[in-house]
C-alpha cells in the first residue's frame, strides 16, 4: 500500500545536531534531494540531516534508514540521527532495542533506562581504499595533509578513518576554538584526497580518555555535533595511543561517549530529543507543524 500524500515528520536533535526523522513507513516513495534543500532553506525546519524510516527490505530488521545531509547529498552514517531515530521509534511502538539496515551496514541500537540512547555503528575501516582517500596510504593514522602557510601549517597530519562515511581527524594542542575551521572547513571537505568529500574534526586530548572536538560534516557545514565523528575521533585516539578504548567527548552540542568494543564493533552513547512534529511532501518538501505542535 502505498501511503501517498503528505508524510509525518519529527524535528529533533541529538546533543544539537539538528535532525528530521522522516516517517516513511508504509510508503514506496523517498525523500528527495529537493525536499532536502527546501527544508534546509526554511529557517523553521532547518537540519542538518534527514534520517528516512523505510520498511525493512532485508528479514531480521526493523527499518532501512535512509540519510540526506542538508546539502542534498546522501549519506552512508549518521550516529546523531540514529539516537533520534531510536527515540522517536520508541516512543510510537513501546520497543527500546531496534535493528536497522543503512547502505554503511546493520546498526543495532537500544535506549536505557535512562533514557540515553546507544547505536552500535559497526567497525570502523582504516585501508585507503576504504576511506576513501585518492592516493595510497599505507598508514592512515597520519596522512601528509595541511592546510595553511606552508612553513607554519594550521592543521597538519590527520588521522583517515571511515565509519561507513569518510572522516578527517587533525589534531591540535590548542584550544579547538581557536582554530578558523568555518574557513578551513570547506577547503578540506573537498579536498582532491578526499573522492567523495569527508567530514573534518579537529580534537584535541583534555583528559585521560576525553576529548574535546568541533566538526565541519561534509554536506552540512560546521554543526554543534556529529556521531560518527565522534567514533571516528575515538578510535582514531585509541589507534594513535592518545587514549584508550572507552573515551568520552565534549562538542560544541553537548556530552558523548564512545567505546571501541574488543570485537571491534564501536558503539556511540548520548542523548536525543525532540523538539517538534509536523507534515511534509517527501517530494517538494512543503511543510506544516502539527497544531499540538505549534510554538
Ligand atoms: N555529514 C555526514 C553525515 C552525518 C554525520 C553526523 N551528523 C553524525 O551524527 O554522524 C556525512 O556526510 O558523512
Amino acid at each position: 500500500m502505498d501511503m501517498s500524500g503528505p508524510a509525518p515528520f519529527a524535528r529533533m536533535n541529538g546533543i544539537g545536531n539538528e535532525i528530521i526523522v522522516a516517517d516513511m513507513r508504509g510508503r514506496t516513495d523517498r525523500v528527495s534531494p529537493q525536499a532536502a534543500l527546501a527544508l534546509a532553506a526554511d529557517p523553521a525546519t532547518h537540519f542538518d540531516q534527514i534520517m528516512a524510516i523505510h520498511d525493512p527490505r532485508t528479514p531480521g530488521t526493523d527499518h532501512f534508514i535512509e540519510i540526506l545531509n542538508q546539502d542534498g547529498s546522501f549519506a552512508q552514517a549518521c550516529g546523531n540521527g540514529t539516537r533520534c531515530v531510536v527515540q522517536a521509534l520508541a516512543a510510537d511502538t513501546g520497543k527500546d532495542a531496534f535493528t536497522f539496515e543503512t547502505v554503511a551496514g546493520i546498526l543495532n541500537a537500544r535506549q536505557h533506562e535512562d533514557g540515553l540512547i546507544s547505536v552500535d555503528m559497526g567497525k570502523p575501516r582504516f585501508g585507503w581504499q576504504d576511506i576513501p582517500l585518492a592516493e595510497e596510504f599505507r598508514d592512515t593514522r597520519m596522512i601528509e595533509l595541511q592546510v595553511g602557510p606552508i612553513d607554519a601549517p594550521v592543521l597538519h597530519s590527520p588521522s583517515a578513518v571511515s565509519m561507513g562515511n569518510p572522516h578527517a581527524i587533525f589534531w591540535v594542542d590548542e584550544d579547538v576554538w581557536s582554530y578558523a575551521l568555518d574557513r578551513f572547513g570547506p577547503l578540506l571537505e573537498n579536498h582532491p584526497l578526499f573522492p567523495e568529500r569527508a567530514n573534518i574534526t579537529i580534537a584535541q586530548v583534555t583528559g585521560p580518555d576525553h576529548l574535546t572536538i568541533r566538526t565541519w560534516e561534509r554536506g552540512a557545514g560546521l554543526t554543534r555535533a556529529c556521531g560518527s565523528a565522534a567514533c571516528a575521533a575515538a578510535v582514531a585516539a585509541a589507534r594513535t595511543r592518545r587514549t584508550g578504548r572507552s573515551v568520552s567527548l565534549t562538542a560544541p552540542g553537548g556530552q558523548l561517549h564512545v567505546e571501541w568494543r574488543e570485537d571491534d564493533h564501536v558503539v556511540l552513547t548520548g542523548a536525543a530529543e525532540w523538539e517538534f512534529a509536523g507534515t511534509f511532501d517527501p517530494a517538494t518538501g512543503a511543510w506544516q507543524r502539527d497544531a499540538e505542535s505549534a510554538a
